[in-house]
């Protein structure tokens, strides 16, 4: 049986990572936008890829913590359907870029423990999406991306909020069938677990995780 789960592939950086993941039947593809990220673009590379997503294929920019200033030149340099907000940005400037820019909002939430969970309900009142993804570890060079997984069963119970969200963290093709079971989720997002090594996409693992999303 085939279930209707959304996918977003994020990290994408080439035509031909867009195409893959278009082909496949991804819901969303998501560029990065953080120098410190092997997945960086530039807005000039992000607005030449954004002309060959499909209709009914949403453009996401992922930003950390970015300003008002960097979101200005963002949304006039590339053309979005939505901002997903991956750093520490509180419930209030959640609401503060979602009214300034008029365009949907999902925030990330890192989940390490069930401490970790408390916070959704502040963000759910003010995004219109969450993506719940593994909290990175202190250590880590980036806030996501990190091709890490957290207890899953933490959110079993737990999967209506008053939003729609994803699921994110670790991800691949071997295990996203028994996360969606696990968790409910409806949509999930992957960035690691589809790249042959760091930062480079793979268009056979994008077709594997979709298939296996789905199957
Ligand atoms: O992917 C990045 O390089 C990145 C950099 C800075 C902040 C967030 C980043 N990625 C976040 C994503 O949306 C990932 O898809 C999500 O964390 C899951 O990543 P993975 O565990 O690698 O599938």
């Amino acid at each position: 049986m085939s279930h209707d789960i959304r996918v977003k592939i994020c990290g994408l950086r080439t035509g031909a990572d867009v195409a893959a993941a278009a082909s496949a039947g991804s819901s969303y593809v998501g560029f990065v936008f953080y120098p410190k990220s092997p997945r960086n673009v530039s807005f000039q590379e992000a607005a030449a890829l954004a002309v060959d997503v499909p209709m009914g294929v949403a453009k996401v920019a992922l930003v950390v913590n970015a300003n008002d200033a960097f979101l200005d030149d963002l949304t006039a340099a590339v053309p979005l359907d939505m901002l997903q907000l991956h750093g520490s940005e509180t419930p209030t400037r959640v609401a503060e870029v979602k009214a300034r820019y008029g365009l949907p909002v999902m925030k990330a939430v890192g989940i390490a423990d069930a401490s970790d969970l408390a916070q959704i309900d502040a963000y759910a009142a003010v995004a219109d999406q969450l993506l719940i993804d593994a909290k990175p570890p202190k250590n880590a060079d980036l806030p996501g991306g990190n091709g890490l997984a957290f207890d899953w069963t933490l959110l079993a119970g737990r999967k209506y909020w008053t939003v729609p969200w994803m699921l994110a963290g670790g991800l691949t093709a071997d295990n996203v069938a028994e996360a969606v079971r696990l968790t409910g989720a409806t949509q999930v997002d992957v960035s690691s677990g589809v790249e042959g090594s760091v930062g480079v996409k793979d268009a056979g693992l994008i077709s594997a995780f979709l298939a296996a999303a789905q199957a």
